[in-house]
Formats: C-alpha cells, structure tokens, sequence
C-alpha cells in the first residue's frame, strides 16, 4: 500500500490507473474511525426529526485542520494568499467570454475520477465517489429528488481543474467573501496576512464594499468550482433557489456552520442558510462511507440529470 499511483505534478495530484491502493487506504481509515467510535464515546452528530445513514457519526472525525497535512496546510497558504479582488474579477471575464467544453452532465462527472481534492483532509477518495456518496446518503434519507441531484453534481465545478484554473487553489477549498475584510472563522485564518486585499483600505474594513444586510447574491465569494457551477446550474436547469444555494454556498464554511459574515446577509439569506446546513451533514459525514458502482447507480442518475437539465449537452 501506499501512494505510488498518485502523481504529484504541476497539476496537482492525478489519479492515475486504477485507485486501489486508495481504496484500501481508505477501508483502513473507515474501520479505524469505526473502532474509535466504539472506544470514545463522543460527539455524534445531531440528529433530525427521524432516521438517518448518517447516524451515529462522528462529528470530531471530520474537519479536523490542526491535525491536518501539510499539503492542506500549503493548499490554504497559497488559496489564502491568492485569492484577491483583481484575480476574482479576472476569473468572472474568463468564465463569462468563453464556453470551455460542450458535454453531458454525466461525462463531466466521469472526469472527476481523476481529480483528488488538495484541501480536504477527510478523504482521499476521487471527486466521483464523493460525489457519489453524498448523492446516495441525500436518497437513503427520502429527501426530494432535487436535493438528490445536488448531492451528485454539487461538486462538479472541480472540472475547472482540467480546463483553465491556476493549480487546484482556485477551484477547491473552503470559499469567503472577496472585497471585505477576511474574518477569523475561516480556517488557517493566519494566512491572509500574505493577501495583498488584506492591507487595502476598503477591501480590508468590515463591510468592504458591501452595505449592511445587503444579502450574499450581491457578495463575491472566491471564485473556485461552487461559484462557477452555480452559474452553469442556474443557467442551465431548473433547480430551485434552496438548490442553487446549496450549490453556491456548500465550501462557505465559516459562514454556513461558523456562524460568520452575518452582517452580509438578507432575510432570504436565512432560509438558503438552513438548506445549506441541511445540504452539508450529507457532503460532510457521507465521507466515511462505502464507496458505490458507478455503472450500477448510472441508470438511475441519467434520468436525475434529464429531468432537471433540458438539454443533453451542458455548456461547461
Ligand atoms: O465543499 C468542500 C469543503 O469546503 C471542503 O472543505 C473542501 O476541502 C472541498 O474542496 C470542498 O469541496
Ligand atoms: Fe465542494
């Protein structure tokens, strides 16, 4: 066992042949955290009015920064430091100048089978089986069909990856407004000192250039794969507002369970606040799950994918 199939490049990592050797390290984790929740009894996670595959979880397995890697560590130095305003107006021309591929939903999906997220220390499963994972612990808990999609599609903005980003700092990550100033509920807050928006005289103040309670649609949250698939979402399907959000807002962790940048949002904000917190439990805790058979799930998500997206081909 070990990492040898995983190439480090200048494109991050790559998952290359078959993920076994993943895979395994991954059964090991699933059964270590099993065998610690038997031995600690700790904080599980809330539950709901009913049943939940989620049960019985462990909230301190997840999230866990200060014991995290160094390659998360390196990741939100480099996010931290170069996500500021003129790259985020830049990111906004490029994305709206051009189409980067024309393909089916499920084919974009299947790309992210070569993609392992940088940032996050609680998986080193491809984006394919997260994706997969939430989807499935969104279904076995009855939720509606929408909320359903969202979990399979949620992250499928990381195929920017693979077209026209600058390494994986500006496609994955935990995302924060742009254009006021950086607060410490985000992870690895310390790294913003190295932000040059972190010294402007507006962009540094509270409110930036944002009013009081002017609502998140009008904030720029750092551009990276839940801004540019909401956009290619709410263009492109009938997906509700609460979807939508949940979509744009899943990596906005300071806000949406920190409790953060209250002083940005509108009324409505609050309800989109609920559905997203409602959206996380499934992207966060179904981690520890089994992996799934994409030829198995296939037929059943095909037809997801074509009751909310028109048309076949998606422009990406
Ligand atoms: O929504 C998640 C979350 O923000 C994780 O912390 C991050 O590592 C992932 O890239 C992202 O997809
Ligand atoms: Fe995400």
């Amino acid at each position: 066992m070990g990492l040898g199939k995983i190439i480090h490049s200048d494109k991050g990592h790559l998952l290359e042949l078959i993920d076994e050797d993943v895979q395994s390290v991954n059964v090991i984790k699933t059964k270590l955290r099993e065998q610690s929740k038997e031995a600690v009894p700790s904080k599980k996670r809330k539950k709901n009015d009913g049943k939940s595959v989620l049960d019985g979880m462990n909230e301190e397995d997840f999230r866990q920064y200060n014991q995290a890697k160094d390659r998360v560590r390196e990741f939100y130095k480099e996010q931290h430091e170069k996500q500021t305003m003129a790259y985020n107006l830049q990111a906004r021309i490029n994305f709206k100048t051009k189409v980067r591929a024309r393909m089916t939903v499920w084919d974009a999906l299947c790309e992210l089978s070569k993609l392992i997220d940088e940032s996050d220390p609680d998986t080193e499963l491809s984006q394919i089986d997260h994706a997969l994972q939430t989807a499935e612990a969104i279904r076995s808990d009855g939720k509606p069909r929408w909320m359903q999609l969202v979990g399979l599609i949620h992250d499928l903005g990381k195929i920017l990856y693979f077209f026209e980003s600058e390494g994986q700092w500006d496609v994955v990550g935990d995302t924060f407004p742009i254009g006021c100033g950086f607060v410490k509920e985000n992870i690895f807050p310390e790294f913003f000192q190295g932000n040059p928006d972190n010294s402007h005289p507006i962009y540094s103040t509270k409110l930036g250039i944002y009013e009081e309670n002017s609502g998140l649609k009008s904030v720029m949250i750092s551009w990276g794969h839940d801004e540019y698939m909401y956009y290619v979402a709410k263009n492109q399907s009938t997906l509700n507002e609460q979807a939508l959000a949940m979509i744009r807002y899943h990596s906005f962790y300071p806000w949406h369970r920190e409790g953060a940048y209250r002083y940005l949002m509108s009324e409505n904000d609050y309800k989109m606040l609920e559905a997203v917190q409602d959206f996380n439990q499934y992207d966060l805790y179904s981690k520890g799950l089994q992996r799934y058979d994409l030829e198995k799930l296939k037929p059943y998500y095909l037809e997801l994918i074509e009751e909310f997206f028109p048309q076949k081909l998606i422009e990406f």
